[in-house]
């Protein structure tokens, strides 16, 4: 069975525009970003891929506030993000723009319930307990959890807490969802199965995704678009509309078609020094 078309309703627009991100070293400058270009459509599916260190996570973090570049312009459209972003218990809170920000690491907090863990945003935002346990209710439903709500984060599989750390993100209602190795540190089959959901959650609500991997397998499953980094500093040496349908069914991870989308994600990486 194969999946919705994407709604990309409460997707926003992401501009990055000669983006350079230098950092201070203990030797000296470390240039991470040498000049990023890069228009993200409303509503999109984009994976960002490239060797490790090169500056993929510099990248998502100037691109959630979180940080600030040294040259350069990031527009979040339609509502720019006005305050800056924090960072606290594991959740990205941003002024205006609604972005919500996974990690590899599901940053759960040990002494909370899932279903806390899951209503922290909301928590943090003010909402009152039980109109915050009801949302998170339906996010934990939404990621196949609901018999877990009331155990704590040290009674979940590795899966199962990157489920709750996508519920907790989910449930702010992001229009932009930034993921950072998500499920890198996860078996292959449990890593295929949140692949399946991540891209379900998409076509569901219709945010933009923005997700970062060293899988070349798991970019060219996943995305519509692959942006493909060099070494740092790293630049764009390929910017792909992947030659795939947009809703897609489990089985295309056995086509030829996916397999020469690897082929030429590959070659772009080897191309660019990886
Ligand atoms: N706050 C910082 N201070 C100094 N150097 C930094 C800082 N943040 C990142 N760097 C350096 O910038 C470069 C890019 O780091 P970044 O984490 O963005 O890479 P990455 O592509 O996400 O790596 P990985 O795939 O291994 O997670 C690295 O050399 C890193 O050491």
């Amino acid at each position: 069975m194969g999946e919705a078309s994407p709604s990309r309703e409460r997707g926003v627009r992401v501009q990055i525009a000669g983006v350079r991100r230098t950092f201070e070293g203990e030797g000296g400058e470390v240039p991470a970003l040498a000049g990023i270009d890069l228009d993200i459509a409303a509503g999109s599916f984009v994976a960002l891929l490239g060797p490790s260190g090169c500056g993929k996570s510099t990248l998502l973090r100037l691109i959630a506030g979180l940080d600030r570049a040294d040259a350069g312009t990031i527009r979040v459209s339609p509502e720019a993000d006005a305050g800056g972003a924090t960072f606290a218990g594991g959740v990205v809170r941003s002024a205006a723009t609604s972005t919500a920000f996974v990690f590899q690491d599901a940053h759960l907090l040990p002494w909370r319930s899932v279903l806390d863990n899951t209503a922290l945003p909301l928590e943090l935002a003010g909402v009152d307990a039980a109109t915050r346990h009801a949302a998170a209710r339906e996010e934990l439903s939404r990621v196949g959890l609901s018999d877990a709500e009331a155990r704590t984060p040290a009674e979940l599989s590795g899966g199962m807490r990157m489920r709750v750390s996508l519920a907790r993100a989910l449930i702010t209602r992001p229009r932009l969802l930034l993921l950072d190795e998500p499920f890198a540190a996860l078996d292959e089959l449990t890593r295929g199965r949140l692949d399946d959901q991540l891209r379900a959650l998409w076509a569901e609500l219709g945010m933009t995704v923005i997700f970062v991997t060293h899988s070349i397998t798991e970019a060219a499953y996943l995305a519509e678009r692959a942006v493909v980094l060099t070494p740092r500093p790293a630049r764009i040496v390929l910017d792909r509309t992947l030659d795939l349908p947009t809703a897609r069914a489990a089985t295309i991870r056995l086509t030829p078609e996916l397999g020469r989308e690897v082929q030429v994600l590959q070659e772009a990486l080897e191309r660019g020094g990886a």
